[in-house]
């Protein structure tokens, strides 16, 4: 939590003023920020100096593990984050490849279990992981990624938190995420649950320890609308320790993540927060 504020704080201390032409919203940013999380010790990392949703966020995680391309299916799954992405904004309505209400196009999972290959099949990339980890196989390319620039053009987003590698030292896995864009208000608040939960996932149905996970972000920002309520409110809020996450120890396979988990397998504990702040949220 304290590498949190000390993100926030310094994008209100030394954060340059860009304009965005995406959004027509400009923001407050820094070039590069690095965030640990210790999955080993079980130090959730919750945001308490407001209320995370964070069931919402492991939702999210869950429909990128499960290839999901459809915001309906995310809303199924308790989270609703991608309905504005996929039906408001207006470059993608406008966009040939869009299938209709609710599609996402090809993004994140789509990429993550089923990257197109030239020879019309499709790879399965986190499949591949999971299958050499069981295995107690690290082969230096351990790479999760969801980044493909040839597709871009067919998914109503590129990509924020894009690639994920995974580390064997022994029996104990680390997890390295790379984030190109990040909205630290309201994305960010997700992002550092996902590392988190998809380290302590893994891990799990691997049969392996969890180590720590590393989180690296390049372009770290507030919107100018958000810049009032976490300079006046958020920042002037003192945290509460971390809780901690409990993981259903039924959840064994790729397979029962793909079938039945849902967020009713993960439980925190101790969660200590402050109110609710609602951001405003720039499509
Ligand atoms: N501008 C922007 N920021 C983002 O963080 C973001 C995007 N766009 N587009 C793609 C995804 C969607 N994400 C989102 C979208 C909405 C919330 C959000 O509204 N969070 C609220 C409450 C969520 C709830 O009630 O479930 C929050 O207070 O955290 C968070 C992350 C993260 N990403
Ligand atoms: O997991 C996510 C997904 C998205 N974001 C934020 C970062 C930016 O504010 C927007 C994406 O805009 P781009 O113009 O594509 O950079 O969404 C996030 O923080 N975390």
């Amino acid at each position: 939590m304290k590498q949190y504020l000390e993100l926030c704080q310094r994008i209100v201390d030394e954060g340059h003023w860009v304009e965005n032409k995406r959004t027509g919203i400009r923001c407050l940013t820094v070039v590069n920020a690095d965030l640990e999380y210790d999955v080993a010790n079980n130090k959730f990392p919750l945001i308490t100096t407001r209320k995370s949703f964070y069931k919402a966020a492991i939702a999210e995680l869950l429909g990128y593990l499960r290839g999901y391309d459809n915001a309906a299916q995310f809303r199924a799954i308790g989270c609703n984050t991608w309905n504005a992405n996929a039906n408001e904004n207006s470059a993608w309505l406008n966009n040939p490849h869009r299938k209709g209400e609710d599609d996402m196009g090809r993004v994140y999972g789509v990429q993550g279990r089923a990257w197109q290959k030239p020879d019309g099949t499709t790879l399965d990339q986190l499949k591949k992981i999971v299958d050499n980890l069981k295995n107690g196989v690290d082969d230096r390319a351990e790479i999760l990624t969801f980044y493909n620039p040839g597709e871009f053009d067919m998914g109503c987003l590129r990509p924020c938190m894009h690639t994920h590698t995974f580390s064997l030292l022994g029996d104990t896995l680390y997890l390295t995420s790379y984030q190109r864009s990040c909205d630290v208000p309201l994305g960010l608040n997700f992002n550092q649950i996902q590392c988190f939960v998809l380290l302590a996932l893994m891990a799990q149905i691997c049969g392996l320890k969890a180590g720590k996970a590393y989180h690296k972000i390049v372009n770290a920002h507030i919107y100018e609308n958000q810049l009032e309520l976490m300079r006046d409110v958020q920042l002037k809020r003192e945290p509460f320790e971390s809780p901690s996450l409990t993981i259903n120890p039924n959840i064994k396979t790729l397979e029962d993540i793909e079938t039945w988990v849902t967020t009713d397998d993960f439980t925190v504990e101790g969660y200590q927060y402050h109110e609710a702040i609602k951001y405003p949220f720039a499509v």
